[in-house]
């Protein structure tokens, strides 16, 4: 039997073509994606972009196993606001639109796009919606299972290539045993790398590693492209390193969106949080930062995680591959100018 066009049997697929049109777009609505999709927006997402960048032709991927893999990746997703599949499929559109910047045309091989790709798609996978200290403060069998250590980032992975076992589901079977190898090892180190804890270690490290990128980039000197030349890495630790950090870009990439994509994932993390802060209250524990529905200041937080984190990050990452990610920067600042707005108002209303 003939596969769908999108990966998955749906009554919208004229309107799945269009939005798939926008797929190389930081703009594509991942909402729409999902409900015109029969709420499969990750394997309509990874089955579009591994078509478009030739990947099942390259690895001589069967597309009926990536099709049964990706469709049972994304029912491992749980139903949690947040970190369900929608997220996966939202941070593997990112990635891929990452990857299409000028800067790293000829920077990774293909086997490095799969992995990454690969990387984004499981990142996730089983989250239950609640965080690793929550796990590790509830004595959670996860964290007894992960010695309290990116316990939800160490379970993602192990799910993933658990259901990569599976006969009839192993995509990758044509791949080189060192193939293999290479994509298990690049897929588990940018997967750690999404846990929040090591964010302090890539920000660390970020600023002399691109220092070094920019000074080697080659300037071919019969190109007349205006835009910095590509990025040329020859050690596959340093390009790991870079889609480490990339990863970790996508993942923090909800205020670099349109306002009207950004505050829908505000909504999913502080229904995540709050629903957390809950099971804590009932439970008599403490209640984690910013997780208390009675005493939540949504506009301070997300105002506050763009001036710590994900600004100081994007800056980075758009210092490097100038003049591309300026989009990402301008909707960072526009998006935490209009929290900063409701806050004025918020104060404002209360005089009157
Ligand atoms: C749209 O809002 C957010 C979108 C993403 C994040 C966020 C933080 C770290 N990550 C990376 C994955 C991670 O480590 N997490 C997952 C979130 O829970 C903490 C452990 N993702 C936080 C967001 O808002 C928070 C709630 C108020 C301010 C901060
Ligand atoms: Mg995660
Ligand atoms: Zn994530």
């Amino acid at each position: 039997d003939t596969i769908p066009r999108f990966g998955t049997e749906t009554p919208h697929e004229a309107k799945l073509a269009e939005l798939m049109d926008n797929i190389d777009a930081w703009g594509l609505n991942i909402f729409d994606v999902h409900n015109y999709s029969q709420s499969h927006s990750l394997t309509s997402v990874m089955y579009t972009i591994f078509k478009k960048r030739n990947l099942i032709e390259t690895f001589r991927i069967s597309p009926q196993k990536l099709i049964n893999y990706l469709v049972t990746l994304e029912s491992h997703y749980l139903d949690v606001p947040y970190h369900c599949s929608i997220h996966a499929a939202d941070v593997t559109q990112a990635i891929h639109v990452l990857l299409l910047i000028p800067s790293f045309e000829n920077t990774f091989t293909d086997l490095e796009i799969l992995a990454a790709l690969f990387a984004a798609a499981i990142h996730d996978v089983d989250h239950p919606g609640v965080t690793n200290q929550y796990l590790i403060n509830s004595d959670n069998e996860l964290a007894l299972m992960y010695n309290d250590t990116s316990v939800l980032e160490n379970h993602s992975l192990a799910v993933a290539f658990k259901l990569l076992q599976n006969e009839d589901c192993d995509f990758i079977e044509n791949l080189s045993d060192e193939q293999r190898k290479i994509l298990r090892q690049i897929s588990i180190d940018m997967v750690l790398a999404t846990d929040m804890s090591k964010h302090g270690a890539i920000m660390q490290t970020i600023q002399s590693f691109h220092q070094s990128l920019k000074a080697k980039q080659c300037k071919d000197s019969n190109s007349n492209s205006s835009t910095n030349d590509s990025l040329v890495l020859t050690e596959q630790k340093e390009r790991v390193q870079l889609l480490r950090e990339m990863l970790h870009c996508a993942d923090l990439s909800n205020p670099t969106k349109h306002l009207s994509i950004y505050t829908q994932w505000v909504d999913r993390i502080m229904d995540e949080f709050h629903y957390q802060g809950d099971r804590e209250r009932s439970a008599g524990m403490p209640i984690s930062p910013m997780c208390n529905r009675r005493t939540a200041d949504i506009e301070m937080a997300q105002i506050g995680f763009i001036q710590a984190i994900v600004e100081p990050l994007w800056q980075m990452w758009a210092q490097l591959v100038y003049p591309h990610c300026q989009q990402m920067l301008d909707n960072i600042d526009s998006n935490r100018q209009w929290y900063e707005y409701q806050i004025s108002n918020r104060s404002s209303r209360n005089n009157t």
